[in-house]
């Protein structure tokens, strides 16, 4: 049984006997399976060798890689090379394998014996090599009638023919993947996605990987591409870079849609940075008309669109709209309201003042709500309002022990864990994040991914600033009709990480019911934490910023200081009683001497130090792992209860060769809040030290203490939301320090607004009113547009060469309904 294997390997292969080069192999019997990774192809094998021909005179080895399902007793050949495992000492690292059993008669009769054949035995076996020959195997699933001469019984044969695909088919596959130089937890995630049809997918379009299958970005598929003879200027190549080009700008910009120029621009870097080979635009062009008629990118006027943004910023739009024109299950009148109103103030000793009781009066009375504001101005107060107030107006019990069987009626909601968790606190009331809520991993890739139904009658979203385009129309679509929607944020923070700025599209388009509370209640009681953070909201410093003040203080420093002047603020802070949990640095790059990456080094030394040679540690990309550490978690992980913002102490560090650890794996034990959860090494990508985290992965935390660096060497970094968010993540202490002029850059640097058409598309579906040519058109008037397109008006500012020839492409021939025809908005209406 030979496999097709492709020659991408990079090493030297090895001088045979015969003077034919060949690389190393070991060709053997498994004689055990030591370690079978759960989740990906990675085995560790014990080989007992009876052919090699690398410099080995022991009877096994240990070989490693990605193997399909390896039986032991049965032979392989192993191609690949030696490596000197520190721990485990010389082992065979398979880049590729192939079956190596049974090419004997005696053997191939063994085999189909075996007892996975049903019905066959000895005299069947004999009968079928007999007669197939030693390519028996390849014969059958070629052509299964080659086993008709043989009169067997209807199901033997059917279940030798089932299990020997089965067998081969995977193994084949295994194979296959490997040739092409995939790790075995990528070879996974596409033997998972494309299950038989793998190769078939690969070798028809490496470049569907792409879009299919995270982890698989155009250099990589190319590179299959080149090895399958796939053309430089081939169709398919093409619109694999566009694709790429068009999400990769969309991630690094936060922007929903790009313009044909920086689209023509990112995507010949691609093709040309990969293969060095001169492309012509007008190809490029050719093909995005060609991806728009297949409905994969969407060009609408000057922009163009990935398709799932597309649809995600039309679904939301149209939710929007069936939420606002249903109706909730009970409505009340004004003086009902104002007397729950009334209610909820005298439960909590407060008295709202006038916009705050505006804010709880509206949403009490519209079906869905915005809710902004600066640090300190009573957000929470009022989602504790407007919790108490729909409680006593619906007749409700707050008291989760009231709720056995059914669920309880108030849904509170945050995008990550500790907003969740500070939600939960302030309320007194389960919250849980989004993801969790709708039952998602945060993994799904499929923007129609099915959800949780919920159940109740108010959800509140907190932190809706983080909220992207992605998420957020996943969450409306799952919003009953009946439910009254709450969404609460302050609009000056960052923006989401995905694309989009959902919060701030839905309060511009002024069809929500919105208010924005601006009183600050905090500074009452002498803060100068969140005055200051107002300040650089309204874009200048305060004129004490330099000065000392009881809760904030500046520090002049250059940027090679940064790292010494924490670690000095650090060391006070650490003899005052200050534990690394209260205290939290905030910088906005990984990278530099005033770096993330920099400071975390810096900081365990103080906050965590090796205390002897005998500490127990890891070491994992650089970072050293001790217990005792503070860290970050960095992806969503449901399973385990830990989302993406977590942070957590190791707990415990149990090391591969410990006495009693039976699966031989070195492992970090991870507490968060109790919460203990145990990484083995390949799950060491999930977390960070965070002594030092970055500004946007604090958003929707509070620390006691915060310690804030500026310097220029930041440069683009410096914004003045980005320092709005890190200033107003700080309880009751904020240390600044660096160069003063940086955040002076920041206040005077507003963000650029990003690239999205949330806002028309709300305005459009919900009032009615076209802000886009042709979008809400009629099915009939679309069949009607496609065939007279619209020209678009011309470009008359002078563009270069390639940006000419697309734009004659935008203004001829991609009219605005591209990729739309027979669609109206409702068609994003994914029920
Ligand atoms: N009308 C009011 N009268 C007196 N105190 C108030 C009033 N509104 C809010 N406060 C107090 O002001 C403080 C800040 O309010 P709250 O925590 O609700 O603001 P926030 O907008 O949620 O702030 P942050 O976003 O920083 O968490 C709280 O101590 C709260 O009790």
């Amino acid at each position: 049984m030979q496999s097709e294997s492709l020659n991408l390997f990079d090493e030297e292969p090895n001088e045979s006997k015969s003077g034919v080069s060949e690389r190393p192999f070991v060709v053997g019997k498994v004689s055990a399976v030591f370690f079978s990774s759960p989740d990906s192809f990675y085995k560790v094998l014990l080989v007992k060798v009876s052919e090699t021909n690398i410099d080995w005179h022991e009877d096994e080895i240990v070989v490693t890689g990605s193997f399909a399902d390896i039986k032991e007793e049965q032979a392989y050949r192993f191609v690949g090379k030696t490596v000197t495992h520190p721990k485990y000492g010389t082992q065979f690292q398979a880049i590729n394998y192939e079956n190596a059993t049974p090419t004997t008669k005696e053997g191939l009769i063994a085999y189909l014996a075996g007892d996975e054949f049903k019905g066959v035995g000895q005299k069947t076996a004999e009968k079928i090599v007999a007669l197939l020959g030693t390519d028996a195997i390849d014969k059958i699933i070629q052509d299964t009638s080659v086993l008709q001469p043989l009169h067997l019984k209807k199901e033997i044969a059917a279940n030798l023919i089932a299990k020997l695909k089965e067998n081969n088919g995977m193994e084949q596959i295994i194979i296959g993947l490997n040739g092409y130089g995939f790790g075995s937890q990528l070879a996974a995630s596409i033997y998972n996605h494309y299950r038989q049809d793998t190769l078939e997918v690969l070798h028809k379009n490496p470049y569907q990987l792409i879009e299919d299958i995270d982890g698989i970005g155009f250099k990589k598929a190319d590179q299959i591409a080149e090895t399958l003879g796939i053309e430089f200027d081939a169709p398919a190549r093409i619109d694999g870079a566009i694709l790429t080009a068009l999400s990769d700008l969309s991630r690094e910009n936060g922007d929903t849609y790009t313009d044909a120029s920086a689209l023509l621009k990112a995507t010949l870097a691609l093709l040309e940075g990969s293969r060095n080979q001169a492309i012509d635009p007008q190809k490029v062009a050719d093909e995005l008309l060609n991806l728009a008629k297949l409905g994969k990118v969407v060009g609408e006027e000057k922009r163009i669109y990935l398709k799932r943004l597309f649809e995600a910023e039309w679904q939301i739009a149209e939710h929007i709209k069936r939420l606002q024109d249903a109706h909730e299950s009970h409505s009340f009148k004004q003086p009902e309201i104002q007397h729950a109103i009334d209610f909820a103030q005298k439960q909590f000793r407060i008295t709202y003042d006038d916009s705050q009781r505006e804010a709880l009066l509206k949403a009490m009375q519209a079906k869905l709500f915005l809710l902004t504001g600066g640090p300190g101005t009573g957000k929470t107060t009022i989602i504790n309002g407007i919790v108490k107030a729909f409680a006593s107006l619906n007749e409700l019990s707050l008291d989760v022990n009231d709720y056995h069987d059914t669920p309880f009626p108030i849904l509170l909601a945050a995008p990550t864990g500790r907003a969740a968790k500070r939600m939960s606190e302030v309320t007194g009331l389960p919250a849980s994040t989004i993801h969790r809520m709708l039952g998602l991993t945060g993994r799904e890739t499929n923007p129609d991914q099915e959800t949780k139904d919920l159940d109740g009658g108010l959800l509140i979203v907190d932190e809706m600033s983080m909220v992207d385009t992605a998420l957020f129309s996943t969450l409306v679509r799952a919003i009953p009709d009946h439910m009254k929607v709450i969404l609460v944020g302050d609009k000056d923070q960052l923006p989401s990480v995905g694309a989009g700025q959902i919060f701030n599209d839905l309060l511009k388009s002024e069809m929500i019911p919105k208010i924005e509370l601006t009183k600050i209640y905090r500074q009452d009681d002498e803060s100068s934490i969140v005055p200051l953070a107002h300040a650089i909201k309204e874009g200048h410093l305060p004129d004490d910023f330099t000065q000392n003040q009881k809760d904030r203080s500046f520090i002049a420093c250059a940027p090679n200081q940064v790292d010494s002047v924490i670690t000095q603020v650090v060391k006070k802070a650490e003899q005052k009683g200050f534990t690394s949990q209260d205290i939290q640095v905030l910088a906005p790059m990984y990278r530099g001497i005033a770096g993330i990456d920099r400071l975390n080094e810096s900081l365990q030394k103080i906050l965590n130090p090796k205390k002897s040679a005998r500490t127990k540690e890891v070491e994992f990309r650089g970072q050293h792992f001790r217990i005792g550490d503070k860290v970050l978690q960095l992806v969503n992980v449901p399973e385990n209860n830990v989302f993406n913002g977590d942070m957590g102490i190791v707990k415990g560090i149990i090391l591969a060769k410990d006495k009693g650890n039976t699966d031989k794996q070195d492992k970090l034990v991870i507490d968060f809040d109790e919460n203990e959860v145990a990484y083995t090494r390949k799950d060491w990508l999930q977390i960070t030290l965070a002594y030092c985290t970055s500004i946007h992965k604090s958003q929707g935390s509070e620390f006691k203490m915060v310690i804030l660096p500026m310097v220029q060497q930041y440069a683009r970094m410096l914004q003045r939301n980005l320092l709005y968010t890190a200033v107003s993540r700080a309880e009751s202490l904020l240390i600044l320090l660096g160069d003063q002029t940086a955040f002076e850059r920041c206040v005077n640097n507003l963000a650029v607004n990003r690239k999205t058409t949330l806002t028309q598309r709300l305005i459009t579906v919900i009032s009615g009113q076209t802000t886009v040519n042709k979008v809400q058109a009629t099915k009939e008037e679309l069949s009607q547009e496609t065939e007279t397109p619209v020209s678009q008006p011309k470009q008359e500012v002078h563009v270069p060469d390639n940006e000419l020839t697309i734009q004659k492409v935008l203004n001829k021939e991609i009219d605005p309904m591209i990729g739309m025809q027979g669609i109206t908005p409702a068609s994003f209406m994914k029920a």
